[in-house]
């Protein structure tokens, strides 16, 4: 892809054809349908994908039946202000992080726990979040948290707890960003997840600027 201008870093993952999805959920791919090489007067795509394939948000409606589609959810709660934190290695992140984090926080979190910029497989033993630290950071300000884990939850979570601490607390949920190379600190998030007004989630491009280039 075409660099992007000093200061601008894409934390997007690429979706070439086959991106490992959800174990379970259908493959990802962008089949042909018009080319050019067959006579057609243009070429075009046709996408299969999960609404939770690679880069994505989370609509609340995803983990609770009664709460927002993703045409419900403001488009500016993924614009602004955000802290790239690096978070230790385990099997959770946990609240205790927040004691070395900076007092006020920015209204977004965004944790870089280890994932690679590019999935070969899907990534099953992945750091998610306890929901303590989902709790704790939402006492803090915080309003949406972004991960480059694909899920919030342990893979083979059944009760979503960490799902539903967002739930409780009004938090909103970014998965699978690509935050490798991304040093700790702070910057402006522009994330823009398709339009599906109707659904439960969507994948989303996501670029960071310099800190302070929103009002
Ligand atoms: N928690 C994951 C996705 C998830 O749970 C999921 C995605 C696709 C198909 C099944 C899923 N969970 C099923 O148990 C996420 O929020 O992206
Ligand atoms: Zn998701
Ligand atoms: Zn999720």
């Amino acid at each position: 892809m075409p660099d992007l201008p000093a200061g601008f870093r894409d934390i997007s993952r690429s979706l070439p054809d086959f991106h490992p999805n959800w174990p379970g959920d259908p493959p990802f791919t962008v089949t042909p349908g018009a080319r050019m090489a067959q006579g057609d007067s243009v070429n075009t795509g046709v996408i299969h994908t999960s609404t939770h394939t690679g880069t994505h948000v989370d609509a609340p409606w995803h983990y609770g039946d009664d709460a927002p589609k993703l045409g419900q959810v403001p488009l500016e709660r993924y614009l602004g202000e955000c802290l790239v934190v690096h978070t230790p290695p385990g099997e959770f992140v946990t609240a205790e992080l927040l004691g070395h984090l900076p007092d006020p926080l920015p209204p977004r979190l965004l944790l870089y726990t280890g994932q690679p910029a590019h999935w070969l497989t899907f990534p099953e033993d992945f750091t998610a979040l306890d929901p303590a630290f989902v709790y704790a950071a939402a006492r803090r300000g915080v309003r949406l948290i972004g991960t480059d884990s694909p899920s919030v939850d342990p893979l083979t979570s059944k009760t979503l707890d960490a799902h539903h601490a967002f739930l409780d607390t009004g938090m909103l949920i970014l998965e699978g960003l690509n935050l490798s190379g991304v040093e700790p600190g702070e910057y402006t998030l522009i994330c823009l997840p398709l339009p599906l007004t109707e659904a439960d989630g969507a994948p989303a491009r996501a670029v960071l600027l310099p800190a302070g280039l929103l009002p």
